[in-house]
């Protein structure tokens, strides 16, 4: 039997944070590797486990899987979360890909200059209150079930929940004015595995810090 999925990334959110809820939702135990110096990312490339020369790089059912949004689908479709169908998949892609361009503002606003910080997370909030979220709170509205697909779990609902908790960190009420997701929020939070995994002392990450962008910074010569 394969062993546990292992997880080559920083200890931070970054582009592995989607896969650590995916594989926590389906109940999936992973270890991980957490790169802290270059050596170690110099040791995967001369061992050529980094396809492309970049993480997240995962090694799960013999494979050494890289590219985030190949490796989410995988896990996706081999755990029952993407869709009974050809329509249900895609509408499941739309909506992942439209949480990972919201989440990847976040992403990419620890390595801005201090000074564009504040004004930066205004305009990630705006835009999420304007442009995502009443996608979601309408999708919700017309598909009139539980869940964003189908009437089932999905790829995408836990990518949405994931994409609201980070919003709400830097702004509480956001929700206020979408009561569906309100309530998908509450509804999702509950499923036991995503419940475990909201609890402190989980795998979960929180807000990048300055270690873990020094660290980036470090190990992939970033200046
Ligand atoms: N499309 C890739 C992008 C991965 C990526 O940009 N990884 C960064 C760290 S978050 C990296 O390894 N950068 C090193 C480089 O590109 O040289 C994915 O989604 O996995």
């Amino acid at each position: 039997m394969a062993g546990k999925p292992k997880l080559y990334y920083f200890n931070g959110r970054g582009k592995m944070e989607s896969i650590r809820w995916l594989l926590a939702t389906v109940g999936v135990e992973f270890e991980e590797v957490f790169l802290e110096k270059r050596e170690q990312y110099e040791a995967l490339l001369k061992e050529r486990a980094l396809l492309f020369q970049q993480v997240p790089m995962v090694e799960i059912d013999g494979m050494k899987l890289v590219q985030s949004k190949a490796i989410l689908q995988y896990i996706a479709r081999k755990h029952n979360l993407y869709g009974k169908d050809l329509k249900e998949s895609v509408l499941i892609d739309m909506y992942v890909e439209g949480t990972t361009d919201l989440m990847e503002l976040f992403m990419s606003h620890p390595f801005l200059l201090p000074e564009d910080k504040e004004k930066n997370i205004e305009l990630i909030i705006e835009k999420a209150k304007k442009r995502y979220f009443p996608v979601y709170e309408k999708v919700l509205q017309d598909h009139g079930e539980n869940f964003l697909v189908g009437n089932k779990l999905s790829s995408a609902d836990v990518q949405l929940l994931e994409a609201i908790l980070m919003v709400e960190e830097k702004s509480a009420d956001i929700l206020s004015e979408f009561p569906l997701l309100q309530a998908f929020k509450e509804r999702i939070s509950k499923i036991p595995t995503i419940k475990a995994f909201l609890q402190p002392g989980s795998k979960r990450k929180h807000q990048p810090d300055d270690t873990y962008v020094a660290t980036v910074r470090e190990v992939l010569r970033m200046y």
